[in-house]
């Protein structure tokens, strides 16, 4: 499959996003800074990345995710947890960057940041009942089944 991209910014062009293993599920979101830029515990930063694509089959959409290590170590995650890039958006995939820990992070131009990973989508019809076919669960949710 192919998707369209777009260098918004000359200098990601030496940093194109690629696939680090034949196995990756994800490919690595460099941040597009001037400067190195220190997020405070607690605070959120909308990080560009200097890259935009347009997916245009809405069969895929792409999310981004944490990266385990920062996210683990560092406490850097997602302000919105998971970002998700629909399949007709072609602005700047931007990096919603929250240092969720209790020390600043400073993170430095072209650093990896987060990841992209694109995924299949379907868009159902939705149906109006008015009683559901039987199922095994029923109506049981949370924790309906035991907690261990
Ligand atoms: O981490 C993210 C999340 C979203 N987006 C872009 C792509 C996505 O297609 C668009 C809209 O995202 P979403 O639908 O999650 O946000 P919204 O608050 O519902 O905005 P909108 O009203 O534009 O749909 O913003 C990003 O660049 N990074
Ligand atoms: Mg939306």
């Amino acid at each position: 499959m192919q998707i369209d991209l777009k260098v918004l910014d000359a200098r990601m062009a030496e940093y194109l996003p690629r696939y680090a293993t034949p196995g990756s599920a994800g490919l690595d979101l460099r941040a597009l800074l001037d400067e190195p830029v220190t997020i405070a515990p607690g605070e959120t930063r909308l990080v560009r990345t200097g890259l935009a694509i347009h997916i245009a089959n809405p069969g895929f959409a792409a999310l981004i995710l944490p990266r385990s290590g920062l996210g683990h170590k560092k406490g850097i995650v997602l302000g919105n947890l998971v970002g998700l890039i629909d399949s007709d958006y072609q602005g700047e995939l931007m990096i919603s960057t929250w240092n969720r820990g209790a020390e600043p992070f400073t993170l430095e131009p072209f650093e990896r940041l987060a990841q992209l990973m694109v995924v299949p989508v379907v868009q159902p019809e939705f149906r109006v009942v008015d009683e559901f076919d039987a199922s095994e669960r029923g109506e049981g949710g949370f924790g309906s089944t035991g907690t261990r």
